[in-house]
């Protein structure tokens, strides 16, 4: 039973599909501090979380048993990724879920500074009447300049086009094609800052985007422009901000989050009649909220499952065609790692795999991780996909991919070779339509056997006699063979038998058959 811990209001509605799963209970829990989260974690193979609930490496240690943390949105500053990824913990998020309602919060925000309704409302209930002071302006024919153009920004955009407005739009991953698609002229953040008379901000709070405005933009501003912060608290420098409003630069400004959260009660945001505040509100529809857990709930499942999911957060993206191409490849990949990596028992030095045929076309990293795991797996502890890269890198292991353009025998071929300091040892399988995995290769011998099971790997010299032999010495010890493989490269010369066997061999018979004097060497597998 899968035990899923779920933090900070997560919808029910929404996470009905874990609610519903047999094997999945489900403990719903608000706001526990770091220590309390601690103590109960061990417990739990998952952890949900909103932005509220900060997923920390002391939590990410304490969860021996985490698998996966689910974040129901799409920041995940709150989850200390590089922790979870050396864990091999799946950090899985929820993008698309919640765009519209930040997007259009963002629009409420860009008309309420443009109107002051929080402001006017506030004055009309306390009984005053005022129709003086809120004189706002028009969107039409203004100039918005949007800093990020992801998901968000864009849906901005679309809007601000309706409203007759003029877009400028920043961000390093926008080509110029998309963006005149888009009707948005691109500009960089101190063109916006000049032309500009509102802005609003939707990248992630990253190290480059840390006070993207501050100062030096404040001072370029026009004046009269307006302000709203949508994304992070920490793009736009708040005391920077507090300052330009003063030197009558800034008309106001709308921030729906903050540096730190909540703000301290004497923050300069909260009595500044000009500056709108909401308490990080973006993604609070209950739309969003059911399509960000129903979402991450999917997602949830098919890791605790172990079935292939779509994007981690911590892993580089996977688009849907090359997951489609590659997906019947991963179980493959895992078992040639794997019995590779029960050939060695020194450190391994370098992976070098080879894709041809049908894989060439594909961008085969995601294939090459299960294949990595496969392999460390027998030396290290905790190997998932998620950091099998990471410790293959931590561990100074090289990995080599190559591609050839087909192979001779078969449709697809993954060619694998492992090194370590004295020996090397190459595996190559194939996907055969109607038969499934099959390993092809032995080093330089041709053989063909599924990858599963109990298996017996014999070298020896080519001799009438031996295979009846080992048969022999096999049968009489109870050990029953259910698949038998012989390769040679040439009659007389050294030759290998793979044998697939029913039951575990015992150490006994292992011996006897290695004294046998035809058999140089004889080795167990288990896949
Ligand atoms: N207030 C709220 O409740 C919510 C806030 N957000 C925040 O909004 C932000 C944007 O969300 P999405 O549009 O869904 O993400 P997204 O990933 O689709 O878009 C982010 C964009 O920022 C761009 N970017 C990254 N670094 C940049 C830089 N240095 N300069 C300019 N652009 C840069 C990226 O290229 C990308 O296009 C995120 O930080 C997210 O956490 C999202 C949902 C709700
Ligand atoms: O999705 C995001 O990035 C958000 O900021 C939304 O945060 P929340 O889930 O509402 O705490």
């Amino acid at each position: 039973m899968f035990k899923v811990l779920v933090m900070d209001g997560i919808s029910d509605m929404g996470i009905q599909l874990l609610y519903d799963a047999a094997d999945v209970e489900v403990d719903k829990k608000n706001g526990l501090s770091e220590d309390e989260l601690v103590a109960i974690i061990p417990d739990y193979d998952a952890i949900l979380v909103r932005s509220a609930t900060k997923v920390t490496e002391r939590i990410m240690g304490a969860g021996n048993r985490l698998k996966v943390v689910g974040r129901a949105g799409v920041g995940v500053d709150n989850i200390d990724l590089e922790a979870a990824t050396k864990r091999g913990i799946v950090v899985i998020n929820a993008p698309d879920g919640n765009t519209i309602a930040t997007c259009e919060l963002t629009f409420a925000m860009i008309m309420s500074t443009a109107r002051m309704i929080p402001q006017a409302y506030k004055k009309t209930v306390g009984g005053e009447w005022d129709r003086k002071t809120f004189v706002g302006v028009e969107l039409r024919n203004k100039v918005i300049g949007i800093l990020g153009m992801g998901r968000i920004g864009s849906e901005v955009a679309k809007r601000a086009k309706v409203f007759g407005m003029e877009v400028l739009g920043y961000d390093p991953f926008l080509t110029e094609e998309r963006a005149e698609q888009m009707g948005v002229k691109l500009g960089t953040v101190n063109d916006i800052c000049s032309k500009a008379d509102f802005i609003t901000v939707h990248t992630p709070l990253t190290n480059e985007t840390r006070h993207m405005i501050s100062r030096p933009q404040f001072e370029l501003m026009k004046k009269g422009a307006r302000i709203v912060n949508c994304a992070r608290g920490g793009i736009i420098d708040e005391m920077a901000l507090v300052e330009a409003i003063e030197a009558g630069i800034v008309a106001g400004a709308a921030f729906d989050v903050f540096e730190s959260e909540p703000p301290a009660a004497d923050h300069p945001f909260l009595n500044n009649p000009r500056i709108i505040v909401t308490p990080h509100l973006g993604a609070s529809t209950i739309e969003a909220q059911e399509n960000v857990a129903i979402d991450v709930s999917e997602e949830v499942l098919h890791i605790l499952r172990e079935e292939p999911f779509k994007n981690a957060v911590n892993m580089p993206p996977v688009p849907a065609n090359v997951l489609n191409a590659l997906q019947p490849y991963f179980n493959l990949g895992e078992k040639l790692g794997d019995f590779l990596g029960q050939t060695v028992d020194t450190a391994v030095s370098e992976i070098t795999v080879n894709y041809s045929g049908d894989l060439t076309d594909v961008d085969t990293s995601p294939l090459t991780r299960y294949i990595v795991k496969g392999v460390l797996q027998h030396q290290l502890e905790g190997v998932n996909v998620v950091n099998a890269m990471h410790l293959a890198k931590s561990r100074n292991l090289n990995i080599v991919v190559q591609k050839s353009s087909a192979s001779k025998t078969f449709t697809n071929l993954v060619s694998v070779t492992l090194k370590t300091k004295n020996e090397q040892f190459t595996l190559a399988g194939t996907l055969l339509s109607g038969y499934g995995e099959r390993i092809v290769q032995i080093d330089q011998y041709p053989v063909d056997f599924a990858p599963e099971g109990n298996l017996l790997l014999i070298s020896h010299n080519d001799k009438p006699g031996i295979i009846g032999k080992v048969g022999t010495l096999l049968g009489s010890n109870d050990v029953n063979i259910a698949t038998m493989q012989v390769g040679r490269k040439v009659i007389g010369g050294s030759a290998i038998m793979v044998l697939t066997i029913d039951k575990h061999t015992p150490q006994n018979v292992l011996e006897q058959l290695a004294a046998l004097p035809e058999l140089t060497n004889v080795r167990e597998f288990s896949l």
